[in-house]
């Protein structure tokens, strides 16, 4: 199933840089495992914002959840979920 997913980070300004660094790391290598496995097919930086629209390829909403709740930036961000369901316009290829 496809999802399309908003995310919008919020750090709290006074977040201990090291913290900071260690948090985005570990956010990235996170992504990165899941962009490999082929269930984050799609990351993009909205222009002048710190937020990103997604395509999640999963199971089903609880493995949603799992990858989601699992992400380090989780507790720091504000995240809208859209179900996507097929276009019966939509040519093949
Ligand atoms: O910077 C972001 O938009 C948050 C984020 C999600 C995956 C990732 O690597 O960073």
């Amino acid at each position: 199933m496809l999802y399309h997913i908003r995310m919008d980070v919020n750090l709290p300004p006074d977040l201990d840089p090291d913290e900071r660094a260690d948090l985005l790391a570990r956010e990235k290598e996170y992504s990165q495992k899941l962009q490999r496995e082929g269930k984050w097919p799609h990351l993009w930086r909205i222009a002048g914002e710190y937020a990103n629209f997604s395509v999640l390829d999963v199971a089903d909403h609880d493995e949603l959840h799992a990858l989601l709740s699992g992400l380090p930036l989780f507790p720091h961000m504000d995240i809208e979920v859209t179900p996507l369901a097929a276009h019966p316009s939509k040519i093949e290829g």
